[in-house]
Formats: C-alpha cells, sequence, structure tokens
C-alpha cells in the first residue's frame, strides 16, 4: 500500500517523515516545479525532530507534483482548509473507487466540499490534537504528541485496514463511526476560544477571564449543534471549553499563530462556517455574528484576507 500526502507543510512532513521512517511508500505531492527543486536542493531529504528529541534526523522522501501520472491509493490532504478543495481538485484523476482520501483540515467546510467532489470515493474526515510546525521549508519539528480521530464522513464503514501502516508508524488514532459529532464539537471550541485569543492578543488560558463572553457563545453553539443534530446544552459545551482552555492554558491557538505569523487564518471554516450554518437553520447567532465581524475588523486592520 502506498500513500500520497498533497500539501508539504507542518502536518504533511510529520506524516511523511514518520511513514518514511517506518519504510512504508509514501510521496509528498508538491505545489509547484519550484517546491520541488527546493526539496532536491535539500538532498530529497525532510529535516524531522521528533517529539522529545533534541537532534533532527534527515529523513529521505518521494515527492512529486499532481502531474504526476501514478494513481494515488491513499491520499492524505494536509493542507489549510482553504487551500484543499483545489488541491484535491488538482489530483483527482489520480483517484479511483479503490481510493481512500484523509482530510486532517481543521474547521468544517471543507471536507463536505471535498466529499462532493469525489462522489464514490471513500472520504475519511480527522480531527488531530497533533502540534507540528515548520522552521524553514521541509524542516518539520513534532511540537506535541497528539492523537487524530478518523472516521468516515459520508457512509459509515469499517475500519480500513490501510491504517495498520499509521500503527506501525507508530501514529497515534482513534477510528469513531461518528467523526461528524467529534468535528461539530471541536468547531464549537475552536469559535469559542481561538477568534477571542485573537481580539484579546492572548493566550488561551487568558480566556478565563471573559465568562461572560464565554457564556452568551456557548448558548448559541448548543443552540446550533443541537439544531444541525447533535443534542448538547449550552452548560455542556461551556464547561467543555473551559476544559480546553486549562489543559491548553500555555497554548498559542492555531489562529493566533496565523495571525502573529502574519498567515491567512481559516476563519472561513470556523466562526464563517458556524455562523452561515446557524443562518441556515434559524438559530441565534447575535453573539456568533459580533464575534465574526470583530475579527475580520481585526484582520483588516492588519491587512490579512478577510476569508
Ligand atoms: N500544524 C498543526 O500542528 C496542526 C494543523 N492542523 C490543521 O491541518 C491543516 C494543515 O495545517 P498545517 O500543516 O499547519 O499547514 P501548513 O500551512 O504548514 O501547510 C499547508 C501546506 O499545503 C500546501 N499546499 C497548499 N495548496 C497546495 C496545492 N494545491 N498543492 C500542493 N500543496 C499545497 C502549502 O504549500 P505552499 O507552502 O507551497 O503554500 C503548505 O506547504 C490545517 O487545516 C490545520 O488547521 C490540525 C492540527 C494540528
Ligand atoms: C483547542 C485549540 C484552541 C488549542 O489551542 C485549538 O485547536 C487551536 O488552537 O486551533
Amino acid at each position: 500500500m502506498s500513500w500520497h500526502i498533497l500539501g508539504p507543510g507542518s502536518l504533511g512532513c510529520l506524516w511523511a517523515a514518520r511513514l518514511s521512517q517506518a519504510h512504508i511508500p509514501a510521496s509528498l505531492i508538491l505545489r509547484n516545479q519550484h517546491r520541488l527543486a527546493a526539496l532536491q536542493r535539500q538532498g530529497n531529504q525532510i529535516s524531522y525532530l521528533a517529539y522529545g528529541q533534541s537532534s533532527p534526523l534527515d529523513i529521505a522522501i518521494n515527492a512529486q507534483l499532481a502531474s504526476h501520472p501514478q494513481p494515488i491509493e491513499r491520499l492524505i490532504v494536509a493542507c489549510k482548509a482553504y487551500d484543499a478543495v483545489a488541491a484535491v481538485e488538482s489530483v483527482k484523476t489520480r483517484l479511483s473507487s479503490n481510493s481512500g482520501v484523509f482530510l486532517l483540515q481543521n474547521g468544517m467546510g471543507s471536507q463536505q466540499a471535498i466529499a462532493q467532489l469525489l462522489p464514490g470515493i471513500r472520504v475519511i474526515a480527522a480531527s488531530s490534537t497533533e502540534g507540528a510546525f515548520l522552521t524553514q521549508p521541509f524542516h518539520c519539528t513534532h511540537a506535541g504528541q497528539g492523537t487524530t480521530l478518523l472516521g468516515d464522513l459520508v457512509h459509515t464503514q469499517p475500519e480500513p485496514t490501510c491504517l495498520r501502516d499509521w500503527q506501525q508508524a507508530q501514529i497515534s488514532y482513534q477510528w469513531t463511526d461518528t467523526i461528524l459529532a467529534a468535528l461539530w464539537r471541536k468547531l464549537a471550541i475552536n469559535c469559542l476560544i481561538n477568534p477571542l485569543t485573537v481580539l484579546y492578543q492572548c493566550k488561551n488560558g487568558q480566556l478565563t477571564q471573559q465568562t461572560e463572553r464565554l457564556t452568551a457563545l456557548a448558548h448559541e453553539l448548543a443552540q446550533l449543534l443541537s439544531a444541525a443534530g447533535y443534542p448538547c446544552t449550552a452548560e455542556d459545551v461551556f464547561a467543555q471549553c473551559l476544559q480546553v482552555i486549562q489543559n491548553t492554558a500555555q497554548n498559542t491557538s492555531s489562529m493566533l499563530q496565523d495571525v502573529l505569523n502574519q498567515r491567512r487564518t481559516e476563519i472561513s471554516y470556523i466562526t464563517g462556517f458556524a455562523l452561515a450554518q446557524s443562518q441556515q437553520l434559524g438559530t441565534s447567532h447575535r453573539a456568533l455574528l459580533d464575534l465574526h465581524s470583530q475579527l475580520q475588523a481585526r484582520l483588516q486592520q492588519l491587512g490579512l484576507p478577510l476569508d
């Protein structure tokens, strides 16, 4: 079984390094010739600093462009949510009904769009708590050891046997028949934490000072999740959010990291998605709308894309 990994960013390099290290055939799919040349200049190797280690390893890696003719059996999509659809489109003709597509994107919306693009192909969505970053292109640091929850997005089937490769590569994962419920819960947490860390320029832990705003948002998000088919109470959502804030008190949220690094955020797949869904489902969304608008105003001030 061979794996293709679309996007050589933090998670793409993390998965490529771990699979290759375990001698499981894996190829990175890069955006263009320029990126391919950059990897060649590095001797076709990724520099990989494994979790808890003090020195990086050089790991030989196969790489190719989307236009390569090799059929794709297992595809891991490791792009940002806003790039994922176009990236999958670029390799669509290499996929078949025997392929499996694994989506690592945060937030919601890109997964559904990709499933629509690939009728008849098994699409598996993930929610990952792994933490990785690049210090420069193809230099990957595994900063936080987490796990990846995986499940079928459309028709639930048994766990695919190809995930034995992940076990062999010591990639921690858990299979679930209810990935959509997990994605919705994660969406609610990301709506509560990420935008406020940008607005207040703070670490996750400091959001304990914003209980009034969190409570109002938790009410709306609980209504939204319930209307979407995942019943929960505002108290549940608020309690879960406080738990995550406490567990990740020292974290800089992924959205604040993007802003601090002058990168586009995934706002359209977090508050943007929640807002659009609550408008569609007719649930109240005043606090969500304020949050989304304030976030967009801040992004505009900073010269970053509003979507
Ligand atoms: N990093 C982390 O710790 C975690 C990330 N996530 C989620 O995983 C997803 C990926 O995140 P992350 O790895 O950090 O993102 P990065 O920005 O580090 O990597 C994304 C990569 O995708 C590449 N890309 C975009 N479009 C294409 C294309 N058409 N063809 C080939 N490559 C393409 C980019 O290439 P280029 O450089 O050329 O633009 C970039 O290398 C996000 O949704 C994120 O929220 C979830 C949990 C943890
Ligand atoms: C849970 C949380 C908020 C942790 O920082 C996260 O998922 C993120 O930063 O995107």
